[in-house]
């Protein structure tokens, strides 16, 4: 059974827990198993598949660290993606998390976790080694926040998924030139593997998938 499927033009994956919306989202039976479609208007990294992402490595025992979960519109979808497998959920709003601790509850996978991703040393005895770091935070300082939870959770050669929001570093700069800001500061723990503009789904956010490299351990 596939976990994410296409249907017409966009994507759907099969949820963990049937009969459940997490935000609203149509569901769809097919073959008696019921899909949550997964909207690019909501959520960046549907959005990068709507427009031709190729890598997606979430496997079904993946486990994940999503920084900046909000109330879990993308972190639900990542749930269904890795059934096996676990989504740390960190978030440093309490109203978000308001919404996400009682998804989590419904959702054996989420783990929520009420912290700042700045300060991963919050959560180190949370959570151990990791597949995947997603992060969405929206913040100035976004790639430092992904090489400071990468060096310390990441497996060697994991992945990570940046969703760079261009607005949060500088309001008035090219975007353009932030986006290779962002890439220029990734090299030295990464190698960038797939970049992708979101527009017109989010305006001036780009989709950065890299991988871990093996010379800064
Ligand atoms: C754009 S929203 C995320 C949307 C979400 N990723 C989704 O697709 O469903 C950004 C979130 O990051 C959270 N955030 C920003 N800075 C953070 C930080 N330093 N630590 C944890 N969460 C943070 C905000 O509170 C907000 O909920």
């Amino acid at each position: 059974m596939k976990l994410l499927k296409k249907l017409g033009n966009d994507y759907a994956t099969l949820s963990l827990v049937s009969g459940r919306k997490v935000y609203g989202e149509r569901l769809k039976k097919i073959d008696g198993k019921e899909y949550r479609f997964w909207d690019s208007y909501r959520s960046k990294l549907s959005a990068a598949l709507t427009l031709g992402l190729n890598n997606m490595h979430f496997e079904e025992d993946s486990t994940v660290l999503y920084l900046g979960a909000a109330n879990g519109t993308t972190a639900s979808h990542i749930s269904d993606l890795v059934p096996k497998g676990i989504v740390y959920c960190v978030e440093f709003s309490p109203r978000a998390m308001a919404d996400l601790y009682p998804l989590c509850k419904k959702r054996k996978n989420m783990v929520p976790i009420l912290a700042d991703a700045n300060q991963p040393i919050q959560y180190a005895h949370r959570i151990g080694q990791v597949d995947i770091v997603y992060q969405d935070v929206a913040q100035r300082h976004q790639a430092d926040i992904l090489i400071k939870n990468a060096k310390m959770f990441l497996k060697p050669r994991g992945w990570t998924y940046l969703m760079v929001k261009a607005r949060s570093i500088d309001v008035s700069e090219n975007p353009n030139k932030l986006f290779n800001i962002i890439i220029n500061q990734l090299r030295s723990t990464f190698d960038t593997e797939e970049k992708l503009k979101l527009d017109p789904y989010e305006k001036d956010h780009m989709c950065i998938v890299s991988r871990l490299r093996k010379t800064i351990r």
